[in-house]
């Protein structure tokens, strides 16, 4: 069992260097619609700032003026200022969240519904290549670190650089040779923050990428429980989990010891150069040359700076995890979406489903290999059934995906009645083309709405209707009925009861054009005899393309093709291809040894023989009928 993600490689390989203001200036569009508030929040919260800045004026004014006059009055007037002072500034603080909170859940919220909207839109292609669970990881862990970004990092860069830049202003027009002396670090703590900067993005990008596949790993997990369990393969799965789980670790410890001597570095130079300027102060007061308060003023001063540079450390780590989370966002944001453009109709005669020299080649497949499907030519008549019968591998999942344009030909076209379908727009085309594939895969709702996801205005009766010709009569037992609500994956039904369900939602709008990859597999041979009696009356309104394995499926076909190696080798009814192509009636038969004989030219009448005596005794199994010959 796959147990790492193939698509990280793809989705994270070798991010490119990048700026990361240039990368959270791509969030402007959602920011925009609530600059206001933002803007009024970083308004208040550098005003709150400021009049932190204010007490140790305060305190100035109380140590050289009250205090040293010994005036009981003016040092109570100078508390109640002070408090007057703290309160202020909580307030507004206060006032600073409460702006914020709201509109950047809002943002959170429309990049969210952005994204879901977007992977909708991306062709097949892109989710082949993706692991789900590094989409996950960007729908949620990567949104939460836009919020907190856009809460606090955004808004405290800009008002601590404010806070901090008022400050020394204060502090030079004090004393400016002590104000010098607290500058003195900046030269190195600047040098010291982009060194740290761009080690950090790195390591972030790493985390945030291994949080994915952690998720797509805990994801394969609970989906498939039952493989894990069946075939007792827990402990190699726990194996798997711990193994990405360690190394998240280890990129999550680089992270915080990086954090770490920033830090060290952000908290020691300044205490370093407080001590010197307290060092420098104290003996200019002793000397007369500055007065008590004014040294109260740079000191406290000094302390209320500390935590605006301290903080500068995360904030910078923060940032950087947002600046890699929006990367990450907008990888996905910026692949190209399923073309909503419409070709221009060259019209063509014939009506039916045909194909004409269609080729298909999977984007990610190796340029020396041969193309999926070459030179398919086919037509499918008005009102005809088509079984499509090959090979394990020979293409038929990958040729019905085009009709509905999951993937799109690389040559050749495909008409729906003479018209080239990327003629039409999608919503046309799935409203003519309904498809029904081998995986049946049921979404957390009710049954009835399963099944009319099919249609937008089909009825209650329509759903009857599409239940019965699916034999879908289970339904009726459920606790609810239709409107029993089936688990992810419905994996509360059997695997034939999806099955039937999933038929059911392909008929349920009566589309002109079916496509059903073997739809019948998981049936037992009696309900499969059932439904193929119900199909039997959907197949005859319609024109289809049914992929067949059986014989049984085969024989709702009024023509096969048979696809070989990516090529429609042979067309023609069930009887004529087993008595023409050895390589039909090895198909049919399921045989090695018929398979030998039928390329044994040598026996070919014998196997003619063998064939009829086949198709004579109902096509059951070839074998007894060669044996018996
Ligand atoms: N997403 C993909 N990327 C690259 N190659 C692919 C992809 N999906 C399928 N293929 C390849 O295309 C070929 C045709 O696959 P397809 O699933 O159409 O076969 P099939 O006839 O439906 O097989 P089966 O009967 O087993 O379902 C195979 O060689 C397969 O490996």
């Amino acid at each position: 069992m796959p147990t790492t993600p193939a698509a990280t490689e793809a989705a994270t390989a070798d991010p490119p260097e990048r700026s990361a203001v240039r990368s959270l200036l791509r969030l402007w569009p959602y920011v925009r619609p609530v600059r206001t508030r933002l803007f009024s929040a970083a308004f208040v919260a550098i005003v709150a700032s400021c009049v932190g800045l204010v007490i140790p004026l305060v305190l100035k004014w109380m140590v050289d003026g009250p205090v040293a006059d010994r005036d009981p009055g003016g040092v109570w007037l100078g508390a109640l200022y002070l408090l007057l002072l703290g309160l202020v500034e909580a307030g507004l603080f206060g006032l600073r969240r409460w702006l914020v909170a709201r509109p950047l859940a809002n943002v959170e919220a429309s990049m969210r519904a952005d994204l879901f909207r977007h992977l909708q839109r991306l062709p097949i292609a892109f989710h082949d290549k993706w692991a789900s669970g590094q989409l996950l990881s960007r729908g949620t862990t990567d949104l939460m670190l836009l919020r907190m970004f856009l809460a606090f990092p955004l808004t405290f860069l800009l008002v601590n650089g404010v806070t901090i830049l008022v400050g020394m202003i204060i502090l030079l027009a004090q004393e400016w040779t002590l104000g010098l002396v607290l500058l003195a670090p900046v030269v190195p703590m600047v040098i010291v923050c982009s060194l740290f900067e761009r080690r950090y993005a790195a390591v972030a990008r790493r985390a945030q990428d291994q949080v994915g596949d952690l998720t797509t790993v805990v994801e394969e997990s609970v989906l498939g429980v039952r493989i894990i369990k069946g075939f007792g393969r827990h402990r190699s799965q726990a194996r798997a989990f711990a193994d990405l789980a360690r190394t998240l670790r280890g990129t999550e410890l680089g992270k915080a010891r990086l954090l770490a001597a920033i830090w060290a570095v952000i908290v020691l130079l300044p205490e370093l150069t407080i001590g010197a300027a307290l060092v420098l102060g104290t003996v200019q007061v002793a000397d007369g040359g500055l007065s008590a308060g004014t040294l109260v003023l740079f000191l406290s001063t000094a302390l209320a700076l500390r935590w605006p540079v301290e903080s500068i450390g995360f904030l910078l780590a923060m940032s950087q995890e947002a600046a890699t989370a929006t990367e990450r966002y907008f990888e996905v944001l910026d692949a190209e979406p399923e073309s909503s453009e419409v070709a221009a109709s060259t019209g063509a005669p014939g009506a039916g489903l045909r194909f004409e020299g269609v080729e298909f080649r999977y984007p990610d497949a190796a340029p020396d290999t041969a193309p999926a499907l070459d030179g398919i030519d086919l037509h499918i008549r008005p009102g005809e059934t088509m079984a499509l019968v090959g090979a394990t591998g020979s293409g038929k999942t990958t040729l019905t995906a085009l009709v509905p344009r999951l993937h799109e030909p690389t040559g050749g076209r495909i008409t729906l009645d003479g018209e080239d379908i990327t003629a039409m727009p999608r919503e046309r085309l799935r409203e003519l083309v309904a498809v029904a594939f081998e995986e049946p895969t049921l979404f957390s709702a009710s049954v009835g709405d399963n099944v009319l996801m099919g249609a937008e205005h089909a009825t209650a009766d329509d759903l009857r209707r599409a239940l019965a010709v699916a034999q879908a009569d289970f339904v009726h037992r459920l606790p609810h009925g239709v409107d029993t609500q089936v688990g992810e994956q419905g994996l509360s039904l059997s695997g034939g009861q999806r099955q039937r369900l999933a038929l059911a939602r392909a008929v349920v709008g009566r589309p002109r054009f079916l496509v059903l990859d073997d739809p019948l597999s998981a049936l037992d041979v009696h309900t499969e005899a059932l439904v193929e009696a119900a199909l039997r009356e959907v197949l005859a309104e319609t024109t289809a393309l049914v992929v067949a394995h059986r014989p049984s499926t085969v024989l709702l076909a009024d023509r096969v093709a048979l696809l070989s190696g990516g090529r429609i080798t042979a067309v023609g009814t069930h009887q004529e291809l087993l008595r023409d192509s050895a390589e039909y009636a090895w198909l049919m038969s399921g045989d090695e040894e018929a398979h030998d004989t039928a390329y044994d030219e040598a026996d070919e009448a014998a196997y003619d023989e063998a064939d009829e005596a086949a198709y004579a005794a109902g096509l059951d199994d070839l074998t007894y009928a060669k044996e018996d010959r």
